[in-house]
């Protein structure tokens, strides 16, 4: 069995937040506001497993009104939502998302976001890729206004579907 997913997720730039992206606190002037702690790529990819598995998103499971998500560490979350996957029976086929955001420089923290994701989700990093794009400074996120992530994920199980 095959499964596939995908996930969008966008958040604010704001002053006075850390920066947080895949894992990874990454050294800028502003960070991404959330009622979590706003990983917009693990954001992404907990949603693209969620879609895969027909579960809704994880707003629908971790909503942005309970106060136990408060700064919510977004790697907590991720795994909550992998352990939902390895429940059904799946394994990681492969990863692939897409960080938007026209600064900071994602490249220098790439590897370290493939194996943060690669841990949470007890794959090889060979199985998830990492990338970003800038917007050539057109809108929202090429004005620095926020960043978005998107990926698609491909679950697969030995279990036969009827
Ligand atoms: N925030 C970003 C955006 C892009 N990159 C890397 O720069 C390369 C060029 O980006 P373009 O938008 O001009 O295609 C791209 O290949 C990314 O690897 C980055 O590190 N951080
Ligand atoms: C992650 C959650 C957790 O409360 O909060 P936010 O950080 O606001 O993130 P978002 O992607 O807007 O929605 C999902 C929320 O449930």
């Amino acid at each position: 069995m095959i499964a596939v997913g995908q996930g969008f997720d966008v958040h604010q730039l704001v002053e006075g937040r850390p920066c947080i992206i895949g894992g990874v606190t990454i050294p800028y002037e502003k960070g991404l506001l959330g009622h979590s702690d706003a990983d917009v790529l693990l954001h992404t990819v907990s949603d693209a497993i969620l879609g895969a598995l027909a579960l809704g998103d994880i707003g629908r499971h971790f909503p942005d009104t309970d106060p136990a998500f408060k700064d919510a560490d977004s790697l907590v979350l991720l795994r909550r939502v992998w352990d939902m996957a390895k429940e059904r029976g799946y394994r990681l086929g492969n990863l692939d998302a897409t960080i938007i955001a026209q600064a900071p420089k994602m490249a220098p923290y790439v590897p370290q976001m493939v194996e943060i994701i690669a841990g949470a989700l007890e794959a090889d990093p060979r199985r998830v890729n990492v990338k970003a794009t800038t917007t050539e400074h057109l809108g929202f996120t090429g004005r620095g206004e926020g960043i978005a992530a998107q990926c698609i994920v491909c679950l697969l199980s030995d279990v036969l579907s009827s």
